[in-house]
């Protein structure tokens, strides 16, 4: 059988395409690594309270689960990918914490040629919730009541984050979750759950793909590893083939054909010897290049009478009894979200010209050597502008991933933003009464100092670039030099995102969704 499309890859980006590309009548197939996840999918895994429970829940759709990725990932995190990352339908947006903004228009110039057009799309799909609780309480609101009076006291506003997409200098919203219901859905039940009906759509779980099959510039088919054999798939002739297995995944199995620097298809050669498509058919372009990740950098303030953070590791296995019973009957209480309840923006110029944006996302909580009750976390993340490029590529043998090139602060311009945005915000930690700074220590450090030496992790799994748009695809997503192969996820965004990147990530897939299914398009750009 030939398939009309193949996506690779069941991220929010795939599963956005699963969707939009099958609603065509033509032949779909979605391959995808891991296996399925929601209960709604087919996913039945869970701790022995949820699957004895008798609910229609597995442990992907439970939103205070996200914590427990990281402490129970059971098979579900890539193996090949050193960094938390899902391999298992949702990608990321299975075991993420689900945080939804939809981009301003900077984030996404290409998209916002069409008038906002994917943006409405992705805005009907998932409109989000700042109250994930189907009681209509809010849980643990300290962080945004804290929190939002010192921003105030600094005369920022109060804005909801996606009605007001574009606002995003000196001002705070509370968080929104692109939950469902009280469940996790997202792509996972908006895009997934449509596509999965239609009879012209299939998914094969337990499919890694390792390349796609080509004669110079056309693809014919794949070739993916399931139970350990190889098997292929045949592209109709008129086909496409679309690569959506994240900013890793998808630079792997451009490599692995043929796509990409020398150095990285040499490793490959060296591994996969004459199986390897020879080298006179391989083309160069920057795979790998061009990363980006939001680097993080933690704050922790104590404030009397907050109490200790909720344990959502624990819960997975031992939860409150009234927690669990409150959760199974009524998708209420602490684990219908995580704890992050505020987000706040602003903008900074830097001496090279550039506006950099900063985004602050806040939660009951600690980073560090901090324990105790009464802790506060505030997350710093450098987001839009930033300058600092990484790289990735391969391990020699294995064939894991690696960094090249750190994506984590190196420009000047950079590091210079991180400390004035500091600067900025923690003149307030004076105007609210009984507010202490435990992190930095500024009885003992600098903000300076504090920036250039800080030691705990930056990564925050925002990861964007490795295939991205103008140097590795054109501006319909396809691979240049090739005539029907396509990248459609956060691999091709240009620079990081202005907050949380799924929402851009799924107004992107829309739009490309859009590009793909129109006959001819282009002729005005
Ligand atoms: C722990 C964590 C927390 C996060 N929190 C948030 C948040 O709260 N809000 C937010 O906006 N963003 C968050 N993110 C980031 C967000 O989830 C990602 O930006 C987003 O999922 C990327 O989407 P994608 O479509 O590019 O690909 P991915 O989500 O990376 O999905 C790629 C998919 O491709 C599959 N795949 C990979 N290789 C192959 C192959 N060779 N063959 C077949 N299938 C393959 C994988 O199994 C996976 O399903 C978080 C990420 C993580 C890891």
């Amino acid at each position: 059988r030939s398939w009309d499309y193949i996506i690779v890859g069941s991220g929010p980006a795939g599963l956005v395409l699963s969707d939009r590309l099958s609603a065509t009548g033509k032949s779909t197939l979605l391959l995808e690594a891991g296996v399925a996840s929601t209960y709604a999918s087919g996913g039945r895994e869970g701790p022995s309270w949820l699957r004895d429970s008798n609910e229609p829940l597995s442990r992907f759709d439970v939103p205070g689960f996200f914590g427990a990725f990281l402490a129970h990932p059971d098979g579900h995190q890539c193996p090949d990918i050193p960094f938390p990352a899902g391999c298992v339908l949702g990608g990321g947006s299975a075991v993420n914490s689900a945080l939804w903004f939809l981009p301003p228009g900077g984030d996404l110039p290409w998209v916002d040629e069409e008038e906002g057009e994917a943006v409405a799309k992705a805005r009907k799909k998932i409109p989000g919730t700042t109250n994930p609780s189907m009681d209509g309480k809010m849980w643990f609101p300290e962080s945004f009541d804290i929190l939002g009076k010192m921003m105030r006291s600094l005369g920022w506003s109060e804005v909801d984050a996606n009605k007001e997409m574009d606002r995003k200098d000196r001002c705070f919203a509370r968080a929104s979750f692109g939950n469902t219901d009280g469940e996790r859905g997202g792509p996972l039940t908006s895009y997934f759950l449509a596509a999965e009906k239609r009879p012209n759509f299939e998914i094969v779980y337990g499919a890694r793909v390792e390349r796609v099959l080509r004669t110079a510039g056309k693809v014919v088919g794949l070739e993916f590893v399931r139970d350990r054999k190889r098997e292929t798939v045949n592209l109709a002739e008129d086909g496409k083939a679309i690569l959506s297995a994240g900013v890793f995944g998808s630079a792997k199995i451009l490599w692995q054909s043929g796509i990409g620097t020398r150095d990285q298809l040499e490793i490959i050669k060296a591994v996969k010897g004459d199986d390897m498509i020879p080298e006179t058919e391989w083309i160069d372009l920057p795979v790998g290049y061009n990363l980006q990740d939001h680097p993080a950098t933690y704050v922790v303030f104590k404030y009397p009478g907050v109490g200790t953070a909720y344990n959502y590791s624990g819960a997975y296995e031992n939860p409150i009894p009234e927690d669990a019973q409150n959760y199974l009957q009524h998708r209420a209480g602490p684990l219908a979200s995580s704890n992050a309840r505020i987000s706040m923006w602003h903008e900074i110029k830097g001496s090279d010209g550039v506006v950099r944006t900063l985004q602050w996302n806040g939660r009951t909580g600690t980073a560090g050597n901090f324990t105790g009750p009464d802790l506060l976390l505030l997350t710093n993340y450098l987001t839009h502008g930033q300058t600092t490029r990484g790289r990735i590529g391969l391990t020699p043998g294995n064939l894991n991933h690696k960094i090249l090139e750190s994506p984590y602060l190196i420009t000047k311009e950079d590091v210079d933003t991180v400390i004035q945005s500091f600067q900025e915000v923690l003149e307030g930690v004076k105007n609210v009464e009984g507010l202490e700074l435990l992190l930095p220590d500024l009885a003992t450090t600098t903000i300076d100092e504090f920036i250039r030496n800080y030691s705990l992790p930056r990564g925050s799994s925002h990861w964007i670039g490795s295939a991205a748009m103008g140097s590795v695809v054109d501006y319909e997503t396809k691979v240049l030099g090739m005539e029907n192969l396509y990248v459609v996820d956060a691999s091709i965004l240009t620079g990081a995102t202005t907050s949380n990147p799924m929402g851009a990530i799924v107004v992107m897939a829309e739009r490309a969704a859009e590009l793909l299914t129109q006959e001819t398009w282009g002729c005005d750009l």
